[in-house]
């Protein structure tokens, strides 16, 4: 294979969680507590490990999502901390921040999807 080439592996997970947004005007429809079932699609770059031809283990990225869902999953996200003010764009950056990604690689994105036509992607600024 190409030495040259990027490899991104990507897993989406799923969570089912209630939130409200304090701070938008007055009457908007997102100010009442309202629920999501969000999907969280995690995208890791790194190294092809030369015997195995993977970056890692889809396993590995499950297990690191893991804490992640056990915080998010049937909540109130405003009650999470770090989340009190949930939107799409604050919950990828909060994933990109918590989430512990195994030795070697590093985040290439963080999509949020909140509805089937809502979303937001974080990635890291390049240098
Ligand atoms: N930039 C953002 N805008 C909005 C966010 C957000 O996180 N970032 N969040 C919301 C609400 O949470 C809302 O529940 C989801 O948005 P919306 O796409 O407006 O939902 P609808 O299903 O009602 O969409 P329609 O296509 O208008 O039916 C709002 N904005
Ligand atoms: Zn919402």
């Amino acid at each position: 294979m190409k030495k040259t080439l990027i490899t991104e592996i990507s897993k989406e997970y799923t969570f089912e969680a209630a939130h409200r947004l304090p701070h938008v005007p007055e009457g908007h429809k997102c100010s009442r507590v309202h629920g999501h079932s969000y999907r969280i699609e995690i995208t890791l770059q790194g190294p092809l490990h030369p015997q195995l031809g993977w970056i890692v283990d889809f396993a590995e990225m499950n297990a690191a999502w893991q804490p992640l869902h056990a915080q998010l999953d049937h909540r109130l996200l405003n009650d999470v901390p770090g989340l009190e003010n949930p939107t799409s764009e604050l919950l990828a950056a909060w994933v990109f921040e918590q989430l512990q990604v195994p030795a070697g690689t590093r985040i290439a994105r963080v999509r949020v999807a909140e509805t089937c036509t809502s979303s937001c992607t974080v990635f890291p600024k390049e240098d």
